[in-house]
């Protein structure tokens, strides 16, 4: 696409931006505010009724308190101007009606019409209206999971199908996972549990063959049906495992087409349909996605329906994605000042571009987000680690923060010694009223729940106060150790405190950070919706792939065009030089 047409597109018609938000009197006045906030303390200001106030913003009973980052009302004022200029209204309503605003890839980005309604307003892409398409795939998941579910559907051998391998890696792995551990805590619907705990999930995500064995080892082929899940239906990792995975089947069962035609389906991009037939697995397994989703974005597509709903029914899928939808609505038409996602998005850009934080560390007290870190790993380090804007100027200021993270409160007893007194790393705290599971053993003074919830409660403030040496003092602490036991706090956090953990709740959190990733990228004048860093690297790999190959059947040498520190690794890889296993 040409750079003007680029241009003329992500300026959504209107007239054109300075050629950096550098430049931009907004960007300015914040930098020249990042300075005296830099003064102030969190100390000073957290007792103020007022102000906490002030910095919060409930949607649906979750209710977000930002009064511990370093801000103040005017901090909050100056980045809606922010946002103002950088049009970020407008943008939101461009990528939610269907522009094409992933500008590299001339694409759509609509993970948002994932979770619209069958008589919503259409979206139309491309002359098309996706709203009927995401509609008829998810009936036909639907129907299809029904039919599994009830033994309507079974196996080549007339077994009923148990055990789902979803194939995936990335965006095609993380986000499902995510959801499938959090699922997996609900109680809320209880008269499935039988039958959910019937089934068993599990994830082929790494092309390790420990993972292959992992996953497969007790697992009967006859009762298991794989689901190869890859947007461009290309991606090594997954078609090496999809391969081993087709290959188990048939030893078990005979090279038979019925063997893949019963035990397996895809889920891939409408043009990856080619690729997944010559599979072998037919259309009528093909659930489908499209090019206007994201890897990362898509979880809410048949990629996080077809195995969720194997597992946990249909039902229990559709209630996450009202959750999400219900976000998507907000996001849309919030005020910017009570948008959830845009805060916690300009909250981010201030903590990255203007307070220079270049890590930022997300902690679910709740078990059931065990993997909500990783998938925000991905879905925040894929989309805004760029180095150029959208028009291709390299980016002369700070964007996307490293993410990491753990529930609480197991992180407390590994990381969070550096996050009290070694670099600061902004901190979101997310934690539940209810809990799934309610455990209160006899003459203890309070219940589990309530132990980890005092524990949410009590880390943001030791973060933003710290402990002083006239504290330590009256404590009496010996002289000598005042030094290393005085925290100076001031540690910027958020709390987002929810009712419950359910599937609604987790399409809502869902769509929170798909959001607000979306709000940086959008501020930062970047395209949050490509990954061109992930190229060279696979590039690279299918070089070195056909070196060995060529190297073990005779058909060539290692060397010729690498250099002599590759070659070396690779050498001693391939040769297995024997000195180096005399220690094993
Ligand atoms: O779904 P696919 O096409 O197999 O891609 C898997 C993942 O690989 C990536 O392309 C990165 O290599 C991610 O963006 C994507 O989520």
């Amino acid at each position: 696409m040409e750079m003007e047409s680029i241009r003329d597109t992500y300026s959504l018609g209107l007239k054109p931006q300075p050629k950096s938000v550098t430049a931009t009197a907004e960007w300015r006045r914040l930098k020249v505010h990042a300075r005296h906030i830099a003064k102030m303390h969190l100390r000073d200001v957290l007792g103020v009724a007022s102000r906490c106030e002030a910095l919060s913003a409930e949607f649906e009973g979750s209710f977000l308190d930002y009064s511990r980052m370093q801000v103040t009302q005017r901090t909050m004022d100056l980045l809606y101007a922010l946002a103002r200029r950088q049009r970020l209204r407008e943008k939101i309503a461009a990528m939610c009606r269907g522009d094409k605003v992933n500008v590299t890839e001339g694409r759509a980005v609509l993970h948002t019409a994932l979770r619209s309604a069958p008589d919503d307003a259409p979206i139309v892409v491309d002359g098309v209206n996706v709203v009927e398409d995401v509609h008829e795939v998810l009936r036909k998941v639907k129907a299809f999971s029904e039919a599994v579910r009830s033994g309507e559907q079974r196996g080549a051998t007339g077994r009923l199908l148990r055990n789902i391998v979803a194939v995936g890696i990335g965006g095609s792995y993380l986000g499902p996972e995510f959801v499938h551990e959090a699922f997996s805590t609900e109680q809320q619907h209880a008269v499935d549990q039988d039958l959910n705990d019937f089934y068993r999930l599990r994830f082929l995500s790494n092309v390790d063959p420990v993972d292959v064995r992992r996953t497969l080892y007790d697992l009967d082929p006859q009762e298991t049906i794989v689901i190869v899940i890859s947007k461009t239906f290309t991606t090594a990792e997954t078609m090496l495992n999809a391969r081993t995975a087709r290959q188990w089947l048939w030893d078990a069962m005979g090279k038979d087409p019925s063997v893949v035609a019963r035990h397996m389906a895809a889920c891939a991009s409408s043009s990856a349909a080619a690729r997944v037939q010559n599979f072998g697995i037919p259309p009528e397994h093909l659930f489908e996605f499209w090019d206007w989703v994201g890897g990362r974005y898509s979880v809410c597509s048949s990629v996080g329906a077809l195995p969720l709903s194997l597992k946990y029914g249909y039902g229990m899928f559709d209630r996450f994605l009202a959750g999400a939808r219900a976000v998507d609505i907000h996001f849309q038409h919030a005020p910017l000042d009570r948008n959830l996602p845009v805060l916690m998005g300009l909250l981010g850009v201030w903590n990255m571009s203007f307070m220079g934080y270049k890590t930022r560390t997300i902690l679910p007290y709740a078990e059931a987000l065990l993997k909500l870190p990783a998938h925000i790993q991905q879905l925040a380090m894929e989309s805004n680690g760029k180095r150029v804007t959208v028009t291709g100027e390299v980016v002369d200021y700070d964007i996307g923060p490293v993410d990491f993270g753990e529930p609480g409160t197991n992180g407390q007893h590994s990381f969070f010694q550096l996050l009290h007194m070694g670099q600061v790393c902004p901190a979101e705290f997310i934690g539940f009223i209810e809990s799934q599971h309610h455990l209160h053993v006899e003459g203890e003074v309070v219940a589990s729940h309530d132990e980890l919830m005092a524990n949410f409660f009590a880390q943001p403030d030791a973060l933003a106060l710290g402990n002083t040496r006239e504290q330590l003092v009256a404590e009496g602490c010996p002289p000598e150790l005042i030094p290393h036991r005085t925290f100076a706090g001031n540690r910027p956090s958020l709390s987002l405190l929810m009712p419950k953990v359910n599937a609604y709740y987790l399409g809502q959190i869902l769509a929170l950070y798909e959001h607000r990733t979306a709000v940086e990228g959008f501020m930062w004048n970047i395209n949050s919706f490509d990954q061109w860093g992930v190229e060279l690297g696979k590039k690279l790999a299918s070089d070195v792939r056909s070196r060995m190959h060529k190297f073990r059947s005779g058909k060539g040498t290692l060397s010729g065009g690498l250099n002599p520190s590759t070659h070396g690794l690779l050498k001693r890889y391939v040769i297995r030089d024997r000195d180096a296993f005399k220690h094993c």
